[in-house]
């Protein structure tokens, strides 16, 4: 062992019987254990139908929508819009797992894909994704590449793997924004939703198509949208009675007695005044108690929530930068800019504008025009992240809007260059 690891001769390498301050210092000694279960506070885990609250009508749409394939119906496909947090994946997943059980248990053979669009973000690589899964989920003893084929190819795939051994299924592409390019999204949407029509396949297919970016539809052609029945729904973000709901549901992650009465209630309060977002309501009682047992505290205390959520909030921030697009990241990096280097606090579009043009010609980027950085703005507000107000007296005595953010300019600009 080299002299520098033996510790100080002057103590003859032993460190004082109270041991190495370091540990204590590092809060990895006081530890005590309040969390029981903590898978029960982990946001991937999909909770069971005892742990989902708030979410009855939601569930019902989708169930209206994708039910009729349990008695061998057609479905109508859907697209739900919301913002992150309000349960979109968590009730099109539940839902459609309901479905393929009630199917089941009618003697209809009706099977569920799930793709997350950020991760399989070409239309050859969702439709990899849909036909290896149908494939292994049929138990078919044959593989099926995961690249190197066009998409043509893997629709093939997926038409006679329907065919051949199902009645109906359900296919959720969740960040379906991420399809990239449009087309894309286009294309997979037509193909998966026309299937029946165009005699690809004669089993039925429903489509969940999830997007939290509420604009994104607009883009879609229309012909696409008449195929999806032009049926859409926005989940609306959770109240307070309803967040707490979802966390008293999961109070048995911790030990009896561990948590204060007020922790839920304040947890659920701060969460929808900021967001109505489960997953930050359920991170913020996580961190809260990972911080009382780094304390070595006996409960959760209303301190550790409030330290907890403001941890929450730029975790919270940095997750919706990691699936913006780079431009949408300019466009607030242009408003932090404005809001850092200025006594201002509210901005007209055409000054963001200018801005977003700089930070666009730093990094060497072609810009948009300004109509899709309104939509992008009008994106952000819909997160949260800024807040858009309609003004009256322009210029010919019109309208115009302002914006400010509503994030810590020197978060979102770290946020935003880890991100670039
Ligand atoms: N109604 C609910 N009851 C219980 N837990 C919930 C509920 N809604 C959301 N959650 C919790 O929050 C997590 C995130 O929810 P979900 O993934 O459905 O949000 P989302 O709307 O799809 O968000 P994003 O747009 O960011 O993907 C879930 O995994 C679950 O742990």
């Amino acid at each position: 062992m080299p002299d520098d690891e033996r510790g100080d001769p002057a103590d003859g390498g032993q460190e004082p019987t109270g041991g190495d301050p370091l540990f204590a210092e590092a809060g990895v000694l006081n530890r005590t254990e309040l969390i029981r279960r903590p898978e029960l506070l982990e946001i991937s885990t999909v909770p069971g139908s005892d742990r989902i609250a708030g979410r009855t009508e939601q569930i019902q749409y989708v169930a209206s929508h994708l039910g009729p394939l349990v008695t061998n119906s057609e479905p109508t496909s859907v697209m739900i819009y919301g913002k992150t947090g309000t349960g979109k994946s968590l009730v099109s997943k539940h839902t459609s797992r309901r479905v393929v059980r009630e199917a089941e248990s009618r003697g209809t053979d009706v099977e569920m894909v799930y793709v997350d669009c950020a991760q399989h973000n070409t239309e050859a690589q969702a439709t990899s994704k849909i036909a290896r899964e149908l494939n292994e989920l049929a138990g078919e003893p044959k593989s099926i590449p995961i690249t190197g084929l066009g998409p043509s190819h893997y629709y093939s795939y997926i038409w006679s793997l329907l065919e051949d051994h199902y009645d109906g299924g359900i296919v959720i592409l969740d960040e379906i924004d991420q399809l990239q390019p449009i087309e894309d999204a286009n294309t997979l949407l037509m193909q998966l939703s026309r299937a029946g029509e165009s005699e690809k396949t004669e089993t039925y297919i429903g489509v969940i198509g999830i997007s939290n970016k509420v604009e994104w539809g607009d883009e879609l052609n229309s012909r696409v949208l008449s195929s999806l029945g032009n049926e859409e729904t926005v989940f609306p973000p959770y109240d307070a009675d309803q967040l707490q709901n979802i966390l008293s549901a999961r109070e048995d992650a911790f030990h009896d007695g561990v948590l204060a009465p007020e922790i839920i209630p304040r947890t659920a309060a701060l969460a929808a005044r900021e967001h109505g977002d489960a997953r930050k309501a359920v991170r913020i009682l996580k961190n809260a108690g990972k911080l009382a047992e780094k304390e070595g505290a006996e409960q959760v205390q209303e301190h550790h929530v409030n330290e907890a959520q403001k941890k929450a909030e730029v975790d919270r921030l940095r997750e919706l930068l990691a699936t913006d697009t780079p431009h949408a990241r300019y466009v607030l990096l242009a408003l932090a800019e404005l809001t850092q280097n200025t006594d201002e606090t509210e901005f007209r579009t055409t000054r963001i504008y200018d801005a977003y043009v700089e930070v666009c010609e730093q990094e060497a980027a072609d810009h948009l025009k300004i109509d899709r950085v309104r939509d992008l703005l009008r994106e952000h507000a819909f997160n949260d992240t800024v807040e858009s107000t309609l003004e009256s007296g322009g210029r010919a005595g019109g309208t115009y809007k302002q914006h400010r953010l509503l994030k810590d300019p020197a978060v979102v600009k770290e946020s935003v260059m880890r991100e670039m």
